[in-house]
């Protein structure tokens, strides 16, 4: 994907369609029992690390030979990948990766929110749901570099956000970029929107008969979305924004060329 001339309007409607993905992934890996055998080390012959870990690192090196995380927003969740066989494409690198605090959010808060206690067994559907939302949480929230490269060009705060930078006021920083009308905005749609993708359709729920109907059953508890939102998604992505800035004025830094 190239980002030259992306303005923040465009950068918003990317975050909008992740909603969607990260909807449904939820709904997908709430399928499944919580399955907590496979979050915890040496459960499995042969494997030392969680099973989520091995899967993921398998996965990644494929990826990572066809140059996933030379991409600016995509960055892997385990060490060690190999070289791409693709040759390297210009992108400025940011070392700004928050993807092991992400896994600890995704594992303690996450999944147990989202699904039931217990173990079905199915170790390798979950993971294979994990590591898709996984995947999807993590760009959502790595975006927030490209937002802050959006807010840091505006004309009408530039300077402001220089003089912050400069006296390295996180706090500062982040009352800036924060719009509090834009989080509500997002949290209202997400509340509407798990509503209406999380309903279970079946032939029965059909008014053939105009007597109104009978309600239709719920995948999952229509606010859980929006918290997930408010109490991990956001807060991660504006601690990126915060990280993103105050790395902006180093000598060394090669920004986005929004
Ligand atoms: O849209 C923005 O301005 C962002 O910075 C992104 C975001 C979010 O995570 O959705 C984060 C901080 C703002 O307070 C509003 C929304």
């Amino acid at each position: 994907m190239n980002y030259e001339g992306i303005s923040l309007s465009k950068i918003r409607s990317e975050l909008v369609r992740l909603e969607d993905t990260i909807i449904f992934g939820i709904i997908e890996r709430s399928q499944f029992a919580l399955n907590s055998t496979v979050y915890k080390p040496n459960q499995f012959k042969e494997i030392k690390c969680s099973f989520l870990e091995y899967f993921l690192h398998n996965m990644e090196c494929v990826h990572a030979k066809v140059r996933r995380y030379t991409s600016p927003d995509e960055y892997p969740f385990t060490k060690d990948l190999p070289e791409p066989v693709l040759p390297p494409l210009d992108y400025p690198k940011i070392l700004l990766n928050i993807n092991p605090e992400i896994m600890q959010v995704y594992i303690n808060n996450i999944v147990p929110a989202i699904t039931k206690e217990g173990d079905d067994l199915n170790y390798g559907s979950s993971c294979t749901k994990d590591v898709e939302l996984l995947q999807t949480i993590s760009r959502r929230i790595h975006f927030g570099k490209f937002v802050a490269e959006a807010k840091f060009n505006d004309p009408k705060l530039h300077d402001k956000y220089v003089e912050l930078i400069k006296n390295k006021d996180e706090d500062g920083i982040m009352e800036l970029l924060t719009n509090k009308q834009v989080e509500l905005k997002l949290l209202r749609r997400l509340k509407k929107k798990a509503l209406i993708y999380g309903q279970e359709i079946d032939d029965q729920d059909e008014d053939m008969d105009g007597d109104g109907g009978s309600m239709p059953g719920m995948r999952l508890n229509p606010s859980l979305i929006a918290d997930i939102y408010e109490k991990f998604i956001i807060p991660l992505t504006k601690k990126v924004e915060v990280e993103y800035l105050l790395q902006r004025l180093d000598s060394n830094f090669n920004s986005y060329n929004l």
